[in-house]
């Protein structure tokens, strides 16, 4: 898996130091603590022209931070010899075209030049939709993810819309198994809905390698309150592997 983990971050860095890359000096993130700034520029420093939805903005809420601060401690560790290495979780950047993820190729330029836009990252205002970061964990082959739903995502009367929630399962789902075994598409999505997740709520949003068989990478994903007391579904999901023309071309 690592050797997909370095790609997958290999091709953040080659597209994001691209001059195809535009600015969004609006979203910058003005104050924040000394760890999220550490954070903010490791590893991907080169990034500074783009926004990185996956940092914490003036709408998060005291648990969004409280749990981004934890995860975002254990992305580096001290040694016993005082020097400082990687620990058991990455934070995974976050931005509005999808395309900066690909690693290339003779369409890119054409297709960077589009409106495309990443469905989750598409709406300027902080806060209002989906406000989420994701982290990984290599060693034990897990994704989670601090989501926090905005006001524009309700469904039934103050609560999640269950497309949303859908649209998140796949977001955390699609990317784990991209890092798990490189360009895929989303085959299955069988979702369980237990209990309404409250607009403005953050909730956990768990996915993990189930098994592999060939093309086929199979991974279950589990929504939770933050403490882990309630249950507000739980997924399978199936990925097929595709060739990078596929999801280009669609051919
Ligand atoms: C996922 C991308 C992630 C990118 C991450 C980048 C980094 C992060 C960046 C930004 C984060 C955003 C993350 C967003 C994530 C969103 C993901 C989506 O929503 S994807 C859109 C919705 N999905 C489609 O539109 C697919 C449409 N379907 C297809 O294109 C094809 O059906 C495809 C590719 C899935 C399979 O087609 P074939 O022709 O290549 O392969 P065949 O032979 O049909 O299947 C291969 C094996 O899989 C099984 N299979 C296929 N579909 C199945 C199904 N629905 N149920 C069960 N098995 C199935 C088959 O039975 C076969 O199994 P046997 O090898 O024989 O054992």
């Amino acid at each position: 898996m690592s050797t997909h983990l370095g790609r997958f971050l290999r091709g953040f860095r080659s597209l994001g130091s691209s001059p195809l890359v535009r600015t969004h000096p609006s979203a910058r993130v003005s104050s924040r603590p000394a760890s999220v700034r550490a954070i903010a520029t490791f590893p991907l420093s080169i990034f500074s022209k783009s926004r990185d939805y996956s940092l914490p903005n003036s709408s998060w809420g005291p648990e969004m931070m409280q749990l981004y601060e934890h995860y975002t401690s254990q992305c580096e560790v001290e040694t016993a010899a005082g020097e400082k290495v990687g620990g058991p979780w990455k934070r995974l950047p976050s931005y509005n075209r999808s395309l900066k993820y690909a690693t290339g190729g003779v369409y890119l330029s054409k297709i960077i030049q589009s409106k495309a836009r990443l469905f989750t990252r598409n709406i300027r205002e902080v806060g209002a939709a989906f406000e989420y970061v994701l982290f990984v964990n290599e060693k034990e082959q897990r994704c989670l993810c601090l989501f926090q739903a905005g006001h524009l995502l309700e469904g039934p009367p103050g609560n999640v819309h269950g497309g949303a929630i859908a649209t998140m399962i796949d977001t955390v789902t699609g990317t784990h198994a991209t890092i798990l075994s490189g360009p895929v598409m989303t085959a299955n999505l069988n979702i369980n809905y237990r209990s309404p997740i409250p607009l403005g709520s953050t909730v956990l949003i768990e996915s993990a390698l189930e098994k592999k068989e060939g093309r086929k990478t199979f991974v279950t994903c589990k929504v939770t309150s933050t403490n882990g007391s309630k249950v507000h579904t739980e997924s399978t999901a199936l990925f097929v592997s595709i060739n990078v023309s596929h999801l280009l071309l669609g051919q």
